[in-house]
C-alpha cells in the first residue's frame, strides 16, 4: 500500500493522460475564442452580420445580408496597357482581353425595398484572369466612406437602426452618432446634396478603401479605383411615380439598345495621403490612369444568374494588387464571408436554383 505521506510520482500513464487532456481544453479555448464565445462582445463578422440582417428586416433566404437588391450583369475589360508601368497584374498588359462577372445593386439587407430607398449604388465585379487567378471588387457610387473602422460602421447601423414603433431610424439617435463621430463630416456634406440618376449605367463607382499595385521592379503604389461611365447620360426624366423598381428595368432597356461601357481608373496617392481611412477623400488633382473599358452586354437575374454565388470579398487580389492596412478591407473580407455561408446554405429557398444544380449534375 501507498504510504500517504509519501506519494510516488504519477506514473508514465498517468503524465500521458494529463497532456492529452491539456491538448483538448486547449483546443476547446481556441475554438472559442476563434468563434467568439469566450468573448461575446468582440465585434466580429457574426455580430455585424446579424445587425445587417436585423435592419434589413431579418432573414431573406439566399439573399446578401447587405446590397440584397441587385441584378447580374455579364462582358468583358479590355485593358488600354497604361496601367502595366505600375502593377505586375496580368490583366492590365496592352490589348489584354479578360471576362467580367458583375452585380449592379442597392445597399440595404431587403431584397424587395424601393430603388429609392437608399441614394446609393453599387457595382461589383470579378475579373477571371488566365491560370484560375481572379480579381474581386465591391464598389459604391458615393465619393467617401461614412466612417474609418469596422466599429463605427456597426455603431451607425446600430444608430440608424429601424425604430420598431415608425419603422424609420431614430433622428435623436442617428444624430448623436454623428455629432459623436465627426469623420462622417464629408459623407454628410456629399449626402445632403445627392441626387442619383434613375440609371445605374450613369454611375461612377468607387472602390472607396486603398490598396497597393505592385510593379515588375517590386515599387508599391498606392491606390484607389473607379468606374467612370463612357457615355454621359441623355437622361429620361426619372421613373414614373410609384415605379419601386426602375433600376432593373432601365439596365434592361439601355442593354437591349447595346453594350454599356465604364472607364476604370486609377488614382494614385501623393506622400502623406491617408491610404488606410476611407472616410478621407483625396485631392481631386491626384495622378489619375486609364487602365481600360469595362464593357457590359449582357444581363440576369440573380435568383439564378453566376453571380449569385459570387462573394465580392474584396481581399482577393492577383498578384501585382495587395490590400493596404486600411482595417475595413479585412472586416469586409470576414463578414462577406459569413453573410456567402448564409446565403448560400439557404439556396434552395431561391427560384431557379433547382434547375441551375440539375443542369450541373
Ligand atoms: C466594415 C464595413 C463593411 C461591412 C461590414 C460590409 C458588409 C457587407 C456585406 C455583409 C455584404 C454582403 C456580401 C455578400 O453576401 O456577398 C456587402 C455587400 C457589398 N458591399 Fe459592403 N460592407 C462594408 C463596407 C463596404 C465598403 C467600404 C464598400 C465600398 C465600396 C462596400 C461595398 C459593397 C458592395 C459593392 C457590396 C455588394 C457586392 C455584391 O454585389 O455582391 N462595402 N457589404
Amino acid at each position: 500500500m501507498q504510504d500517504p505521506r509519501n506519494p510516488r510520482p504519477p506514473s508514465g500513464l498517468a503524465w500521458r493522460w494529463a497532456v492529452i487532456g491539456l491538448a483538448v481544453v486547449g483546443t476547446a479555448a481556441a475554438f472559442g475564442y476563434a468563434g467568439g464565445w469566450l468573448t461575446p462582445d468582440r465585434l466580429g463578422p457574426k455580430k455585424i452580420v446579424d445587425l445587417l440582417q436585423a435592419n434589413g428586416g431579418g432573414a431573406h433566404p439566399g439573399y446578401r445580408r447587405n446590397h440584397a437588391k441587385g441584378i447580374c450583369v455579364g462582358g468583358r475589360f479590355e485593358a488600354s496597357g497604361q496601367l502595366a508601368p505600375f502593377s505586375s497584374a496580368k490583366l492590365f498588359g496592352q490589348g489584354v482581353s479578360t471576362p467580367v462577372v458583375g452585380r449592379l445593386a442597392i445597399p440595404g439587407g431587403n431584397p424587395q425595398a424601393p430603388d429609392s430607398s437608399a441614394p446609393i449604388r453599387s457595382f461589383a465585379l470579378r475579373f477571371d484572369l488566365p491560370d484560375g487567378e481572379q480579381w474581386r471588387t465591391g464598389m459604391n457610387a458615393m465619393p467617401v466612406f461614412p466612417v474609418s473602422t469596422p466599429q463605427a460602421f456597426y455603431e451607425l447601423n446600430v444608430a440608424t437602426a429601424p425604430d420598431p414603433a415608425t419603422g424609420k431610424p431614430n433622428p435623436d439617435k442617428a444624430k448623436a452618432f454623428f455629432g459623436s463621430h465627426p469623420e462622417t463630416g464629408a459623407f454628410l456634406g456629399w449626402v445632403k446634396g445627392a441626387k442619383p440618376p434613375a440609371s445605374y449605367v450613369d454611375e461612377t463607382y468607387l472602390s472607396l478603401n486603398a490598396f497597393y499595385l505592385r510593379d515588375a521592379n517590386g515599387q508599391r503604389h498606392a491606390v484607389r479605383w473607379q468606374v467612370v461611365p463612357e457615355t454621359p447620360s441623355t437622361g429620361d426624366g426619372g421613373p414614373a411615380a410609384g415605379d419601386t423598381d426602375y433600376l432593373a428595368a432601365d439596365l434592361k432597356k439601355r442593354l437591349a439598345a447595346g453594350p454599356v461601357k465604364w472607364h476604370l481608373q486609377f488614382v494614385f496617392a501623393n506622400d502623406g495621403d491617408p491610404v488606410d481611412d476611407a472616410a478621407k477623400a483625396w485631392p481631386a488633382d491626384r495622378k489619375t490612369v486609364d487602365a481600360g473599358t469595362v464593357t457590359i452586354d449582357s444581363w440576369q437575374d440573380q435568383a439564378d444568374g453566376p453571380c449569385r454565388d459570387v462573394n465580392y470579398d474584396p481581399a482577393i487580389l492577383p498578384k501585382g494588387m495587395e490590400i493596404s492596412g486600411d482595417p475595413i478591407i479585412v472586416a469586409r473580407s470576414a463578414a462577406y464571408a459569413e453573410s456567402y455561408l448564409r446565403r448560400t446554405s439557404e439556396e434552395g429557398h431561391l427560384p431557379g436554383t433547382k434547375a441551375v444544380k440539375e443542369e450541373q449534375r
